[in-house]
């Protein structure tokens, strides 16, 4: 079997009265594309955002690429090998896409503040460096020819990939897209598909969270059903489309 990359056991979450997350546990291998599902409510975003730090787990372990992560802060998290994107496009607007990318390399990068202010040779060396992955990066989300236009003034569709070459520029060992397709039309899923096979092709591993059924079921090797903050079933989407309890709690009532 595939090395695993994302090992997370018994995560809960209490919102007070609530219990969003129940001893959730899920394992993803390199080169998967993941996907957790679930109706409304169910614990999807609460899920990635304790993965990712932002929220405070109130149990769970947690191994990226074996070693074992405590998703305590966001740029922990980040600098553990997590990249995400998030439901509403958090890009900086005034930037231009070069730029919006080029903030996500500068993660992985040495020259530190000292280099940037006196701009030594070293430090100019890597910003080179770092624009040229960059374009890189946009060329093959496939939005090259936009690098020096603002990130505002981009398509929503293009918004979504440029976020993707965000997180790419990161060298993640995990990719965790929330909803990459919401409001994106007919033409953009397909391209979004596309885009999601071919970093699949180049090993990376993909996590998403995704209303739309029927690209979760086309796209991904496994999913992982949630339901009121519980795992209800997890599988192939074979697997999981013919689990009595999933078409119960979800299919079976019209999906998202
Ligand atoms: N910060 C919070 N404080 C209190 N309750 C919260 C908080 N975040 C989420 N919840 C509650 O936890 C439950 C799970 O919410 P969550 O957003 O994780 O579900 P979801 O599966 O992502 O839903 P959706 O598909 O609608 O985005 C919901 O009942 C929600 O109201």
């Amino acid at each position: 079997m595939s090395e695993t990359i994302l090992k997370v056991a018994n995560v809960s979450k209490r919102f007070g009265g609530l219990q969003a997350l129940s001893d959730v546990g899920i394992e993803i291998h390199r080169g998967e594309v993941y996907g957790l599902i679930g109706p409304n409510g169910a614990g999807k975003t609460t899920f990635f955002n304790v993965l990712t730090g932002l929220y405070t787990p109130d149990s769970g372990s947690f191994e990226l690429a074996g070693k074992s992560y405590k998703p305590t802060a966001v740029h922990e998290v980040a600098k553990a090998g997590i990249a995400r994107t998030f439901q509403n496009i958090r890009l900086f607007p005034d930037m231009t896409a070069l730029e919006n990318v080029m903030v996500g390399r500068h993660m992985r990068t040495h020259s530190g503040l000292i280099g940037a202010v006196f701009r030594t040779s070293s430090f100019k060396k890597e910003e080179a460096e770092i624009a040229a992955r960059a374009h890189e990066l946009l060329d093959y989300v496939g939005i090259g020819k936009f690098a020096d236009y603002k990130s505002r003034t981009l398509s929503y569709g293009d918004q979504r990939r440029l976020e993707i070459a965000r997180a790419l520029a990161t060298d993640p060992q995990l990719i965790a897209l929330d909803e990459p397709a919401a409001g994106m039309n007919a033409t953009e899923k397909i391209q979004l598909r596309e885009l999601i096979d071919q970093i699949r092709k180049d090993n990376r591993t993909i996590l998403l969270i995704e209303h739309d059924v029927k690209l979760v079921m086309g796209l991904c090797d496994r999913v992982t059903v949630l339901d009121y903050g519980k795992q209800l079933s997890s599988g192939t989407p074979a697997e999981v489309q013919n689990d009595p309890k999933v078409i119960e709690a979800y299919l079976g009532t019209g999906g998202a």
